[in-house]
């Protein structure tokens, strides 16, 4: 056990702390209760590689309609757990452990069969509110520090009624109960960003459900990946809360001897279904009674696993054997124990529902459980963002990037002609797809990097989509508006554009607004198609698109094309940024310019088709629209 979790322990501080919090937000006790619980997923035919998937698929080319398979994932499983003792599932890979946990924390509500019940009742929101899911994967974000995690995650989960003091010092009591204060201030990291252990990071995701001061607590795999040490100080920090009146349910793939020891009972899965379910130390002797009595020595978890892959002993079983072993497994279950655990459920179930006094409980904690304004959650998220993205927002890369780019033509263009037309709209144009590329691709990967982040989040209720849409937005407003008005800075001055105040401003004004709107453009298509590569791809065919069709290189856009520019941001910035340098006198340099162009083909250029209203008006909708559409992509996104 580390050491800062012994001296916090022995000093008692981090109990006083977390006392006081506990105090504020009291823990209800919760028994969890299923009952025959099934989940069937219907597969793809055109997915499946069998010979029949493989014909329906034909079949369905050839017009005929295919029948989705059916995959068994759950068969009847159920079992019980009350306050202050920690279930484990055990059971192979793929025998439906993570499932089992998902519908137990209430994420799969509606998709499967038989009861899930807290206390007799079925699962309402201020009991899932008080149930805390640690995932598989560590889902974090891994630039923040553990102590901006847990602390930000404090300020959006506890609410409005406790004092931000009280929530610093949960988050801080957390962080001592979970000995996680020795690396309190470094990033959480990630398998590409360097920062705490995988121990101390499933801790963190421990910590982040902590904070709810939950009833029933539910991990999937806490100790996958952690060496037995910290795999058994885990479950020991497990075992310790579920002692302080919580309900645990973990599953761990190949718990030690030690680590098995702290369970009080157990689940083993088999294929989806179930082979034991009671106390943990009467397991042995049940598979004893039944025929399978270890012939020496073995620790009881490696054990079970065996006996739920079909495996009976040391030497070569072929696989009818083991399917033999596994079907006199569950048939033993069904006969001996099934009609046992159920009898116990509906007794627990029928006592509990009698009882009033734990349902109302949590019906108070509905009416205590405020969540905090939508202002805090916006003003919370943003911080979190900008902290989040600190290192990425002006990393230096970036900010070369840009500056090399403004030296790079500002020399090219240096101090250009105002008669040179040409190279003037090639300068013109060229900021224009510089900032139209570089804004919509960098702003393509921000939902789809979060997504896991946001589905977790928004599903445990932490926020609003609106609030966390609108944090985004701003905790990009700083690198979107700082860059390109340090890069204008640069080029306006070295090109020798109109040297107008007035103009410079203008010109900036318009760059901006530009940025934006392409932003918004990558913003919408990373949102709708939520996978960063992909998304990325399709941005940049249509900014492509809306390059060539932008009104620099080819004027005569062909008419069954021509509506392409209409919906072409580059199209309206382009179009302004000309407008600003040709106007009054200049213009005439414009109309004059062109040797393959008559001089009313470059007039209806500049002002026959589009006016300067109707390209700002456009970008100005661009704006909106792509934020509304970007916004109606993200509320559509399910766990
Ligand atoms: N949507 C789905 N479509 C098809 N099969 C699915 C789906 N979801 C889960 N499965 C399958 O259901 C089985 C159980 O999955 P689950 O993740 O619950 O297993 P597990 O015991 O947690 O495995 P592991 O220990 O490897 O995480 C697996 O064979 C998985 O491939």
């Amino acid at each position: 056990m580390p050491s800062d979790h012994e001296q916090s322990a022995a000093s008692g501080g981090g109990d006083r702390r977390m006392n006081s919090f506990i105090s504020v937000d009291a823990c209800f006790p919760l028994t969890l209760q299923f009952m025959d619980v099934s989940y069937r997923v219907k597969l793809d035919p055109t997915l499946t590689s069998s010979g029949k998937g493989v014909k329906r698929m034909l079949n369905s080319a050839s017009g005929s309609s295919a029948v989705p398979e059916e995959k068994v994932i759950l068969n009847g499983v159920s079992g019980m757990v009350s306050p202050g003792e920690m279930l484990v599932v055990l059971g192979p890979s793929g025998s439906g452990k993570s499932t089992l946990l998902s519908i137990l924390a209430g994420r799969l509500q509606g998709k499967h069969s038989g009861a899930v019940l807290a206390n007799g009742r079925r699962l309402t929101k201020p009991v899932l509110r008080r149930t805390g899911f640690v995932t598989q994967d560590d889902v974090l974000y891994p630039h923040l520090t553990v102590r901006e995690t847990l602390v930000f995650c404090a300020m959006l989960r506890l609410p409005r009624t406790v004092a931000k003091e009280e929530k610093v010092a949960a988050a801080e009591a957390v962080m001592s109960e979970l000995g996680l204060c020795k690396c309190a201030d470094t990033p959480v990291g990630s398998p590409f960003v360097r920062g705490i252990s995988g121990g101390e990071r499933k801790r963190v995701s421990i910590g982040h459900e902590m904070l709810l001061n939950p009833s029933l607590l539910v991990l999937d795999e806490p100790t996958s990946g952690l060496d037995s040490t910290a795999a058994s100080w885990l479950v020991a920090t497990l075992s310790g809360l579920a002692r302080k009146g919580r309900t645990v349910v973990t599953s761990v793939h190949q718990p030690a001897s030690r680590v098995y020891q702290m369970f009080d009972s157990v689940l083993l899965l088999s294929g989806g279904s179930c082979l034991y379910f009671g106390k943990a130390k009467d397991a042995m002797d049940y598979f004893g009674s039944v025929g399978f009595a270890p012939r020496f020595h073995v620790n009881p978890a490696d054990f079970m696993l065996d006996l739920a892959n079909g495996v009976t002993q040391i030497d070569y079983q072929g696989d009818a054997e083991k399917s033999t072993v596994k079907q006199s497994l569950i048939s033993s279950y069904n006969r001996l124990l099934a009609p046992q655990v159920k009898a116990g459920l509906s007794a627990a179930v029928a006592r509990d529902a009698a009882q009033t006094g734990k349902e109302a409980s949590f019906e108070r904690e509905k009416r205590d459980h405020s969540s905090i304004s939508w202002f805090s959650q916006f003003s919370i998220l943003l911080q979190r963002s900008l902290k989040e993205r600190r290192h990425e927002s002006f990393n230096s890369l970036r900010v070369f990037q840009v500056m090399a780019a403004a030296v790079l033509s500002g020399s090219m263009w240096w101090h250009s002609s105002i008669h040179d037309v040409q190279d003037r709209l090639g300068l013109l144009f060229f900021v224009a797809i510089f900032w139209g590329v570089f804004a919509s691709f960098n702003a393509v990967f921000t939902f789809p990097q979060e997504r896991a982040i946001f589905v977790k989040e928004k599903s445990s209720g932490m926020y609003s989509l609106s609030s966390y849409f609108m944090a985004r937005m701003a905790g990009d407003l700083p690198m979107e508006l700082i860059l390109p008005t340090v890069f204008t800075l640069i080029l306006y001055w070295m090109a020798g554009l109109r040297a107008e105040p007035a103009a410079f401003l203008i010109t900036l004004a318009v760059l901006l607004g530009y940025v934006l709107v392409a932003q918004g453009l990558g913003l919408v298509v990373g949102a709708a198609i939520m996978d960063a590569k992909q998304a990325s791809t399709v941005v940049t065919i249509t900014m492509l698109a809306f390059l060539l069709t932008g009104g620099f290189y080819v004027q005569n856009i062909p008419s069954f094309l021509a509506w392409l520019k209409y919906v072409s941001c580059t199209f309206y910035c382009y179009r302004l940024l000309v407008r600003i340098q040709y106007r009054g006198e200049e213009m005439e340099y414009f109309l004059g310019s062109s040797h393959q162009r008559s001089r009313r083909e470059a007039e209806g250029e500049m002002a026959g088709e589009v006016s300067t209203l109707v390209s700002v008006g456009a970008l100005i909708a661009m704006f909106v629209g792509y934020r509304i559409l970007a916004y109606v992509a993200l509320r559509r996104i399910k766990a």
